[in-house]
């Protein structure tokens, strides 16, 4: 019988000599290989449903460093796009929705068209045929508070407080919100899974700009509804909860949110991560992508940094965010070098 895969060993809360390693956002422009693709779609979410330029991105990093996982090329964004709430990129200032500004506004939303994303299932069904044996497919979505700050604010913002003020001024309106997005991210999950991914990871980039009370409402709480909904159906499927920001908040999380794995940033102290949850729950991260792209010495300080705080725990290698652009790429080389010297 083939090895099973070693991100899906770890999933099952197995500690590994060598943790398996993947990164956030690894495909994407520090990649020259990606900027050619990307070079022949204007609009970006034209790009996100071309499955075979889609499929062959997902790819890209596969194939240039052997990581132990593909994740699904796509974007957090999709879900509202599939509301009729359209999305576009505008390149260098990132996304621009059409904003959400009174509960008026909210009631508008259309339905959650699974099929408007159609092209993604088409994706996840040629990169699976296309993948190495001993590689993972991680599908994703965004959690719902991070996607219900892009719909208010219509565009990133440095705090979110649109959609912080939104929720105060008018919380059952954000709640309705926050509900219509964990019922669509749970259909489409199970749909990502059915069409060949083999793990979930659900983002909350944003989680962190939350006070106590509210990060346990609209961070927490979803989250944990999306896992059960996914889990009522898939209940094979591994999912890894990545709440940036989470901070003080880890342990109580990795006890009420009933992921697989928890996703952990730059700014969490690993030893602290360690010590505070339970030896046996598997976490993910948390390099910070500025020393990956400084390189050098910091890179391999803070590498065997982490490989030692995590030694002997289910442990995923990854970064504590998203893969900066201005990486280079032999410093991911360098990193992938280090962290699997033992192999
Ligand atoms: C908040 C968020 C978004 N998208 C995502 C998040 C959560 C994770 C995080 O916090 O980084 C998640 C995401 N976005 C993308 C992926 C693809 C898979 C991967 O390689 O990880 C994933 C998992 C592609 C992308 N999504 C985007 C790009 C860059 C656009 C391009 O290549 O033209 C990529 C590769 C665009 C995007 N998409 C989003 C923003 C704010 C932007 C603009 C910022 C930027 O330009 O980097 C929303």
């Amino acid at each position: 019988m083939a090895e099973e895969k070693a991100l899906l060993s770890v999933l099952r809360r197995q500690a590994r000599s060598v943790p398996p390693l993947w990164l956030m956002r690894q495909a994407g422009r520090y990649l020259p290989e990606y900027r050619d693709v990307r070079a022949t779609t204007k609009s970006f979410l034209d790009f996100c449903y071309s499955p075979q330029k889609a499929a062959d991105v997902t790819l890209q990093p596969i194939r240039r460093f052997h990581f132990d996982a593909a994740i699904l090329f796509s974007d957090i964004l999709v879900v509202p796009d599939a509301m009729g709430q359209r999305v576009s990129f505008e390149s260098g200032a990132g996304p621009r929705l059409e904003p959400i500004e009174t509960p008026e506004q909210a009631h508008r939303l259309g339905e959650f068209k699974l099929e408007h994303l159609s092209p993604v299932f088409e994706t996840i069904d040629l990169v699976k045929t296309a993948l190495p044996s001993d590689v993972a497919f991680i599908g994703f979505c965004g959690a719902p508070f991070t996607v219900v700050s892009y719909m208010i604010a219509g565009q990133g913002t440095p705090d979110q407080a649109p959609a912080r003020l939104f929720a105060y001024r008018y919380p059952d309106a954000f709640a309705q919100l926050i509900d219509r997005v964990v019922e669509a991210s749970i259909d489409y999950l199970a749909r990502q899974i059915e069409a060949g991914v083999e793990v979930v990871q659900i983002f909350d980039s944003w989680a962190g700009v939350l006070p106590a009370n509210e990060f346990q409402r609209w961070s927490a709480e979803p989250v944990r509804r999306i896992v059960e909904g996914v889990k009522a159906r898939h209940p094979l499927t591994p999912v890894i909860a990545f709440i940036r920001g989470a901070d003080a908040h880890l342990p109580k999380l990795t006890q009420m949110i009933g992921a697989d794995a928890y996703g952990i940033d730059t700014a969490l102290d690993a030893a602290w991560a360690v010590a505070h949850t339970a030896s046996n729950v598997p976490l993910q991260g948390n390099l910070d992508p500025l020393v990956l792209v400084a390189g050098g010495e910091a890179l391999d300080r803070e590498v065997d940094s982490i490989l030692a705080a995590f030694e002997g725990r289910p442990h995923i290698f990854n970064l504590g965010h998203g893969i900066w652009q201005q990486t280079p790429i032999e410093n991911v080389e360098r990193l992938v070098a280090r962290v699997r010297r033992g192999a």
